[in-house]
């Protein structure tokens, strides 16, 4: 019983998301990974698949460089793990010093966020809380409210990304 009504509801959106593709809703997300072992570059790559699947295109960043992510009129999902003592992890590091440094004009840049963290740090997610600050100062808006993860506790965090992007798909804000 579960199984059919799960795939009944997956049919479902599927038409929905084929009829917003054909009406022109569908949209172009650049994916953004910061990442240092890994697990985050798997989440995302789940989050592209997901999109892709509901009739959207992607672009996915696993080292993000300014000279190729679109800063100009895009929509950004970005994935960002904490590192260290509360950094951000290796890949996304020098891409969001270059954005604090040029103060980059995200103005017309629309965001979602991810972030991923453990609850046993002092600092749990706080990349993905400096993200979400310096998006806001340079003119970002967001598209939806941010996840955090607490890779502490979630033992499905691919599956909370899924539902988090169903939820603000069905709402029209993605
Ligand atoms: C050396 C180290 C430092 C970490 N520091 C933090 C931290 O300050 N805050 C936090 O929320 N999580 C912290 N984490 C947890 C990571 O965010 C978590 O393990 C995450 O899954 C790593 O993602 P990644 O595999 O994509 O790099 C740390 C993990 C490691 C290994």
């Amino acid at each position: 019983m579960i199984r059919v009504g799960f795939k009944r509801r997956k049919n479902a959106q599927q038409i929905y998301h084929w009829i917003n593709s054909i009406q022109g809703i569908a949209m172009h997300f650049h994916i953004l990974v910061g990442t240092t072992s890994g697990n985050t570059e798997y989440l995302a790559e789940e989050v592209a698949r997901q999109l892709n699947e509901e009739g959207h295109t992607t672009t996915l960043h696993d080292q993000p460089d300014i000279t190729e992510v679109a800063t100009q009129n895009a929509k950004w999902i970005a994935c960002i793990a904490t590192h260290g003592a509360g950094e951000y992890a290796d890949s996304i590091f020098p891409f969001m010093q270059t954005l604090d440094e040029q103060n980059t004009d995200l103005s017309t840049v629309q965001y979602a966020l991810i972030g991923i963290g453990d609850s046993s740090y002092d600092t749990f997610n706080q990349a993905g809380h400096d993200a979400q600050n310096l998006f806001t100062r340079l003119g970002a808006r967001k598209l939806c409210e941010p996840l955090m993860i607490d890779m502490l506790t979630e033992i499905d965090p691919e599956g909370v990304a899924i539902a988090w992007l169903d939820q603000w798909s069905d709402q029209r804000a993605l």
